[in-house]
């Protein structure tokens, strides 16, 4: 893990708002991550943390505000294009394609494949056999790093809630991403493969990958995170390391019921 403050930011969101009807469920939120770090965004049921995420990956457009991704605008971009500058996101729900087999989910996330060309698929097979080639190898490596391999010809769908989640960020690195936006990682996994996800994004982590992670497990957070947004009724409510937040008692009357 690095220090924040050495760093600049990687993804910069100011003055986002968005409502429904009349739910402010972002409201002039803004969040900094700093290349290399593993940054954590909480916040009480209801907060606008999923909301926001969704913001910084246009999956829904904002009513106001900007994204900075990389130095560059991305607020206007489409999502594909956002995931090909390098900002993917997972969702709380893992939504991984339940009737293709695990290694197939992996190698429809490839981005540039030549073989997606009509005039190059005539022309460059040879080419396009090779990347094939070269693309199935690196999904087998990533599928091999979070232990999912044996499980290559498998459908997604037979896989565990955790093991979708791992299939979900395994399948992000296929896209080579410079920072994911990890939505909820440890929900309604086991124990022992929260512990594996962890390890996981630390060392992910240590190969250059920043992670933006919503979580509700506070331990996860606490241990793994650098430096934690707070959001409360869709506003910043602080942020600080997470030692600071853990003292923070704005946070701990609004997040924590004290
Ligand atoms: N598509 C939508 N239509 C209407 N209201 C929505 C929509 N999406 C979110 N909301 C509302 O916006 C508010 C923020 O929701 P959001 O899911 O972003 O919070 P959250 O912090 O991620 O919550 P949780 O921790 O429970 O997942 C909530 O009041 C929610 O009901």
């Amino acid at each position: 893990m690095n220090n924040p403050s050495l760093s600049q930011p990687l993804l910069i969101a100011e003055g986002l708002s968005k409502h429904f009807g009349g739910i402010r469920a972002v409201n002039n939120a803004e969040i900094k991550v700093h290349s290399g770090t593993i940054t954590g965004l909480i916040g009480p049921n209801g907060a606008g943390k999923t909301t926001l995420f969704n913001l910084l990956s246009n999956f829904i457009r904002p009513d106001d505000g900007k994204v900075i991704f990389n130095g560059q605008p991305i607020h206007d971009l489409p999502t594909n294009e956002i995931a090909l500058k390098g900002c993917v996101r997972t969702f709380q729900v893992a939504r991984v394609l339940s009737r293709l087999s695990v290694l197939e989910n992996m190698l429809l996330a490839t981005p540039h494949q030549t073989g997606e060309n009509l005039i190059q698929l005539w022309f460059q097979q040879g080419k396009i056999r090779q990347q094939e080639k070269e693309n199935k190898e690196r999904a087998m490596d990533i599928l091999e790093s979070v232990g999912l391999s044996a499980k290559a010809y498998d459908y997604a769908g037979a896989l565990s809630g955790g093991q979708r989640k791992l299939l979900e960020i395994a399948r992000a690195l296929m896209t080579r991403p410079k920072l994911i936006l990890l939505d909820e990682p440890a929900a309604g996994v086991n124990p022992t493969l929260i512990g594996q996800i962890c390890e996981h994004i630390i060392n992910w982590n240590k190969q250059g990958i920043t992670f933006l992670i919503i979580e509700h497990n506070m331990d996860l957070v606490m241990s793994l995170c650098d430096h934690v947004w707070v959001l409360a009724e869709g506003t910043n409510l602080a942020d600080g390391t997470p030692a600071e937040i853990q003292k923070n008692s704005a946070v701990l009357e609004a997040y924590l019921g004290e």
